[in-house]
């Protein structure tokens, strides 16, 4: 075999070896050796080592850009409307010292295609496409009524890392059984039960609240309603009083404050990375976490673990509930590591946000904070002036403000599922095949002014009756909705309830308005504090 004839050979079976390993992109520059080799055998012209690496690079330059501009007509050649995409970033393309969260990128995708009247169509994240569902029953069928084709989140995850195989990242295989399992945790009967616990909390927010007042301190509704949730999941998860009032720099609140905000250039990249190549970020060994956020909580639990087992403590918590599943074999104890995280963080973030802009809304709304107030006062005269689980369930009006405060801000400003068997979009004879990830911008449809009149308007009345709107999803919806939505309304309602019945709140004459949403952020955020100013009520 001559010489050319080998190299060709060799780069078909690197070709091959690697075709299910890496990505697609790999594979074209490995191609590109290929017919470089050939180019040169045919040739035999080139025969410095730097005209030979002109050649090659010339030879893979043109045949990534044939193969970048092929991939970037995918939904044209499915006669799919798209958004002209840029190489690298897709239609992914902030500018790289802003951010690349999801959730606000998603928003301009829905506008974008809103406008020009399409119920749904094609973006590239990278060079990846995917498909966003602008016609709000397509996005709630995804999620409910089309689930078996849509079981799968498609997060960026490593199995080496402990913390991050939880179920809000895992695939069905893994998240099925673990779902069925945990739901024993969130029945209405253990909500009475933590009930006591976050009401302590509550009391620790109030003293808080009460030294602000008295220094006449405006307050950063933001951090302190992060800490009283602090408090309540580390409490409720880990068995461990976090006294994140006391002490605001206490090991759990200071590394859950970093897991949202440790927003540096190279962790910028990282999220780019991540998201937009995510199979070059695998090969890259890219982490899904910060190491020291792993090495906290790897350790925290067996600690908390072994400590119950040597002082013979039994805690009715979440942790508990863990280990007795543990024991009886149904889950596995790096499970009790990886799910305590997973709430851990899906539950103390996301309330921290819409307990803030609930509040920022009460503050520019007199009218509606009095009547909030009012109602809480009417109903606890019923119940002897002491909140109770039953007090909560009777702020009705309270819910619906709740419910406009997770329409303008909800915590999670879109949802993303992967295809994962071939689905026919209904009414139309477009295919999404397999694979492919599917972008429901929650924060578009709660912007829809069709459902919507006035969307930047914030009116409670909007849900009066517990009128349901298709579009409307803070927690989601279908078999793989907030597992804790129960615990996570609880938490935030006594919490915003204490502090009306005692407090009022208005606005800091430092606040800067208008809010605008932070790029960088994985929940909704605003790039403002909010800082509030709060009166004690004489009650
Ligand atoms: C107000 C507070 C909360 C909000 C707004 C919220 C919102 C959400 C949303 C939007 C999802 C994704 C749903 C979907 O993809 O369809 C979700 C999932 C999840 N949430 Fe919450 N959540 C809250 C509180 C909590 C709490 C307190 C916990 C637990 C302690 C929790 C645990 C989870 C878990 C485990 C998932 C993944 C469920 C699965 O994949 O099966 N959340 N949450």
């Amino acid at each position: 075999m001559n010489g050319g004839g080998k190299y060709q050979i060799k780069a078909k079976i690197i070709s091959c070896v690697l075709k299910n390993a890496i990505n697609k992109e790999m594979q074209v520059i490995v191609f590109s050796f290929g017919v470089y080799e050939k180019f040169l055998h045919r040739c035999r012209i080139m025969d410095t080592f730097a005209s030979q690496g002109i050649a090659a690079l010339a030879i893979i330059l043109v045949s990534y850009y044939f193969y970048v501009k092929y991939t970037y007509n995918y939904w044209k050649r499915k006669n799919v409307p798209q958004l002209h995409p840029t190489f690298p970033f897709g239609n992914y393309n902030l500018p790289l010292p802003k951010g690349f969260s999801i959730g606000p990128i998603s928003k301009r995708y829905y506008d974008a295609f809103k406008k020009a009247g399409h119920a749904f169509g094609g973006v590239y994240v990278g060079m990846t496409p995917h498909v966003v569902l602008v016609d709000e029953r397509l996005g709630r069928n995804v999620l409910t009524k089309d689930f078996q084709y849509f079981m799968d989140r498609g997060l960026y995850h490593r199995p080496q890392s402990i913390i991050t195989s939880n179920m809000f990242v895992q695939n069905n295989e893994e998240w099925r059984p673990k779902r069925s399992k945990l739901t024993v945790i969130f029945t209405s009967a253990k909500m009475k039960f933590y009930f006591n616990t976050i009401k302590k909390c509550a009391n620790e927010l109030e003293a808080n609240l009460d030294t602000a007042a008295i220094r006449n301190e405006d307050i950063d509704i933001y951090e302190t309603m992060g800490c009283y949730f602090t408090d309540i999941i580390s409490s409720l998860v880990y068995g461990i009083d976090a006294k994140s009032f006391k002490d605001p720099n206490a090991a759990i609140r200071k590394v859950g404050r970093e897991l949202f905000s440790k927003y540096t250039l190279p962790f910028k990249m990282t999220l780019f990375l991540v998201n937009a190549y995510p199979n070059l970020a695998k090969m890259l060994g890219v982490p899904s976490i910060q190491k020291e956020i792993e090495d906290f909580f790897v350790k925290l639990v067996p600690d908390t673990m072994d400590y119950r087992k040597k002082n013979n403590i039994y805690r009715e918590d979440l942790l508990q509930l863990l280990i007795d599943l543990n024991n009886s074999g149904t889950i596995a104890s790096n499970d009790i590591i990886a799910e305590t995280f997973n709430f851990f963080v899906a539950g103390y973030e996301t309330s921290s946000t819409i307990s803030t802009y609930l509040l920022y809304e009460l503050a520019k709304h007199k009218d509606i904070q009095d009547k909030v107030r009012n109602e809480i006062s009417r109903v606890l005269k019923n119940h002897n002036g002491e909140f109770s689980y039953d007090v909560i369930h009777e702020l009705t009006y309270m819910n619906q403000v709740m419910k406009e405060a997770s329409r303008k801000y909800p915590a999670l400003a879109t949802l993303t599922r992967v295809c994962v068997s071939d689905y026919q979009i209904p009414g139309t004879d477009v295919i999404i095949e397999k694979d492919t990830p599917v972008i429901i911008p929650i924060l578009g449809y709660h912007f829809n002014p069709d459902y919507f009149p006035d969307p930047d308007k914030f009116d409670p009345d909007r849900f009066e009756g517990n009128v349901k709107y298709e579009g409307f999803l803070p927690f989601g919806d279908g078999p793989r909705n907030c597992i804790g939505e129960r615990l996570g309304v609880m938490q935030v309602k006594l919490g915003v309830a204490v502090l009306l019945k005692n407090f009022e709140v208005s606005l800091s004459p430092t606040l800067k308005e208008p809010l605008v949403l932070d790029e960088l952020q994985f929940v909704t955020k605003t790039t403002e504090r909010i800082y509030l100013r709060i009166k004690k009520i004489d009650n």
